[in-house]
Parts: structure tokens; C-alpha cells; sequence
């Protein structure tokens, strides 16, 4: 099973993905998602320049080894981009893995422990009446769960609505970053008025998530968790930006909200106070920014000790090699809570084909083996990359915030 040859797929069908192909000497090949949302091509510099070379004539059988190789053998340890690399190179190889068994990967990792993956929707208006008639279009679609966001009086952009009207949501919206602004008062003062239109309209069921992409304090974030308590959120995610773990003691003290953290975490060691001390419910890494499946079934099964769940992230900007890996990992881990799910563009599902499916608001894995997702290489060349930025957010005084 030697590594005979590993190389970068850049492709932008709607938007930019970067994908890592390894083949082994028997002609059986893996992929792996390394889409880092606006910083794309450093992560393309980090395979190409000093992962690749070292890889090639190794044995793609040995996934553990060749973690630690890449993570402590590089002596830099951790970080966004080279996780990002370390987990395209893990899940290739565990798609090589299961191929070579003749599994699908949920098999490999232990079999099913569920029939299906409940996901959830985004829903996101202009207004609070927009929103709700995003509610019911996803609730028709099937989803039991989705996810809230509305604008704000007297903020002209915000985070998860779409630049203009009948367009879709994306991140990464200009080529260089733009300016949006933030006031947390106005926020704060708003958005328990969603959740409570919400409850009123769809009744008790319904899961309702809200993210509130890191731009509160930890106090203010208490106030939120408290204020929202009658309307028992599925969670509160991001609430605060989390390099600093301890402050969600305090946020926890306050409120029995449920809280979800992680979607920009790479690492075990960025959650260990969270998990040790009961502080969160969800881990949000996805299995492309957190070294792979061997990283972050370590994490999953620390958390599974302190009654919290997995909850990845899933936005259009991790590809569907990410999702189709997720799908997989989400059948069979033991302590599984929601998967988020933000659809593909046509171009792109048409780029990546794959074998999970959506059905009545879960996700369905597949039976072929590996992680059940491809390339079309030809027809990724078609969509060459293009640079885009996630914006910045100012407060209204021009100070620079947490976007
Ligand atoms: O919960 C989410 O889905 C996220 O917060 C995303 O939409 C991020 O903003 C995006 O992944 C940044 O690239
Ligand atoms: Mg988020």
C-alpha cells in the first residue's frame, strides 16, 4: 500500500474548495478536504511545498503513524493551516483504508449506531417575517431542526444573510474583505424577540439553534443564554470568541441554555477545560480543520465523558468530501447530537459526486466503500480558483470587532 502519488485540486464551482488526492502503487486512491474558508492557498503552499514530498513512498496503511509524523514531526505544532493539511491527508487515507477493506467507512470505525443523522437547516430573513417564512419552507422540506438568524434594526449587514434578496448566503463575499458593523445593543436587544416569534408561530418541537458568531462578551452572552431560557434554544452557538476557555464558567453559571463551541478549534487541547469542566454541549470541529478522523474521534470520545455531544460544523465552505466523511463519522459515533448542513450549489455536488443523501430532514450515509465521495477532475478543472475574503465587522465608532 505505498503512496505512489499525492497532488492539489484547487476548483471554484460557485465557490473555492481545495482537495488532496494520494494514490498508492495498487492504484486505489483517497481524498481529502483541506478548504480553509479564505486562506485556501496557504494551505495549498503547506501540502504541496513540505507535506506531499514527504509522503510519497510511505505505507498508506499506516494512518496513526503518519499523524504523528505530520503533527509532531513538524515540530510547529497545531494551528488552522496545518491542521487543515494534517486532516486532508487523515481522511484520504482512511478513504484509502476502507476502500482497500471493502467497507464503508462507518463500518471501519466501529458500525452503525444509528439509522440516520438529524441535521439542520439555516434559515435566515432580512427581518424576523423573513425568517419565519424560511422556518417554513425548511419545515416543509422535512428538517426538524433549524438554524435562526434575522437582521437588526439599525445594522445595515449581518452575519448569515444573504447580500441581496433571493441570493444565497455565502461567507466569503468579496474579493478582499468587507466592511460590515455591529452593535451588540441593538442585538441584544432584538434577537430574544426572534426566537419568541419563532416558539409562537411553530410551536414546541421544533429545534431552534442561533448562532451568535463570537461577538459578545462573556457577560452579555450570560444576559443572552437567560433571556432566551423560555424559548429552550437546541443552542446557543459561539457566543463568545474562545481563546480564553474560562470564560464560559462564567457564562455557564448563568444560564441552562445549551451551548456549542469549535467551529474554528483544531485541536484536543482547545477544548480541554470546556469538557473538564462541564462547561459546553457540543463540540463543533469539523473532521477537515481538526486533523482528520484520527484527531477528532480523540476529542468526540474526551466529551462523550462529560455527557456532551458532537454537533459538526457544516457550512458550504468545507466541501462535500468533509460532509460525506462527516456523514460517516455522525452514523457511527456513540455520542452523536445534530450535524449542521448548508447545501452545495449544483456545480459543486456535480464536482464531488457522492453517495450520502438528504431525507426528511437527515442525512442518509452511503454503502460504497470508503467515504463514499469523488472528484471529477475534469470537470473541476472548468472552475478555476478565485480569490474571495470573509468580511470584517466594525463597531459603529469604527472599532475593529469579532466578526
Ligand atoms: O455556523 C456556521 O455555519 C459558521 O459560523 C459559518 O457560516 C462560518 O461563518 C463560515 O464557515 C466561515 O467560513
Ligand atoms: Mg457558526
Amino acid at each position: 500500500m505505498k503512496i505512489s502519488d499525492a497532488y492539489v485540486i484547487v476548483t471554484s464551482p460557485g465557490r473555492n474548495f481545495v482537495t488532496l488526492k494520494i494514490v498508492t502503487e495498487s492504484g486505489t486512491y483517497g481524498i481529502g478536504d483541506a478548504t480553509l474558508n479564505g486562506r485556501e492557498m496557504a494551505v495549498v503552499a503547506y501540502l504541496e511545498e513540505h507535506v506531499i514530498p514527504a509522503l510519497i513512498g510511505r505505507d498508506a496503511s499506516r494512518i496513526e503513524d503518519i499523524w504523528h509524523y505530520l503533527y509532531r514531526g513538524a515540530y510547529w505544532r497545531r494551528g488552522p493551516v496545518t491542521m487543515a493539511a494534517v486532516s486532508a491527508v487523515d481522511l484520504a487515507l482512511w478513504d484509502i483504508k476502507a476502500k482497500a477493506a471493502g467497507m464503508p467507512l462507518y463500518q471501519l470505525l466501529g458500525g452503525r449506531s444509528r439509522e440516520r443523522v438529524m441535521t439542520y437547516a439555516h434559515c435566515t430573513g432580512k427581518d424576523i417575517e423573513g425568517c419565519l417564512a424560511e422556518v417554513e419552507k425548511h419545515v416543509k422540506l422535512g428538517y426538524r431542526a433549524v438554524r435562526v438568524q434575522a437582521g437588526v434594526p439599525g445594522i445595515p449587514t449581518i452575519y448569515g444573510v444573504a447580500k441581496r434578496e433571493g441570493e444565497r448566503y455565502e461567507p466569503a463575499d468579496s474579493e478582499l474583505p468587507a466592511e460590515h458593523v455591529w452593535s451588540t445593543a441593538k442585538y441584544l436587544n432584538h434577537v430574544p424577540k426572534l426566537f419568541a416569534a419563532v416558539r409562537e408561530r411553530f410551536g414546541e418541537e421544533l429545534h431552534v439553534l442561533h448562532d451568535v458568531h463570537h461577538r459578545l462578551t462573556p457577560i452579555e452572552a450570560a444576559r443572552l443564554g437567560k433571556a432566551v431560557e423560555p424559548y429552550h434554544l437546541f443552542w446557543l452557538e459561539d457566543c463568545v470568541p474562545a481563546e480564553n476557555q474560562e470564560s464560559f464558567r462564567l457564562i455557564r453559571q448563568h444560564t441552562t441554555t445549551p451551548l456549542a463551541v469549535g467551529e474554528v478549534f483544531n485541536s484536543i487541547h482547545d477544548y480541554r477545560e470546556l469538557l473538564e469542566n462541564q462547561w459546553i454541549d457540543y463540540i463543533r470541529t469539523p473532521l477537515s480543520h481538526g486533523g482528520g478522523i484520527t484527531h477528532v474521534r480523540r476529542i468526540a470520545d474526551l466529551a462523550s465523558l462529560y455527557h456532551v455531544r458532537t454537533g459538526f460544523h457544516g457550512p458550504t465552505d468545507l466541501s462535500p468530501v468533509c460532509l460525506g466523511a462527516a456523514v460517516h463519522f455522525d452514523t457511527w459515533v456513540p455520542n452523536f447530537g445534530i450535524q449542521e448542513h448548508m447545501p452545495h450549489t449544483a456545480e459543486t455536488d456535480a464536482v464531488f459526486p457522492h453517495d450520502y443523501r438528504f431525507e426528511d430532514g437527515h442525512f442518509l450515509v452511503g454503502e460504497a466503500p470508503g467515504h463514499g465521495v469523488d472528484i471529477d477532475e475534469a470537470l473541476a478543472k472548468q472552475y478555476p480558483y478565485k480569490r474571495a475574503s470573509l468580511p470584517v465587522n466594525r463597531l459603529e465608532d469604527g472599532t475593529l470587532w469579532h466578526w
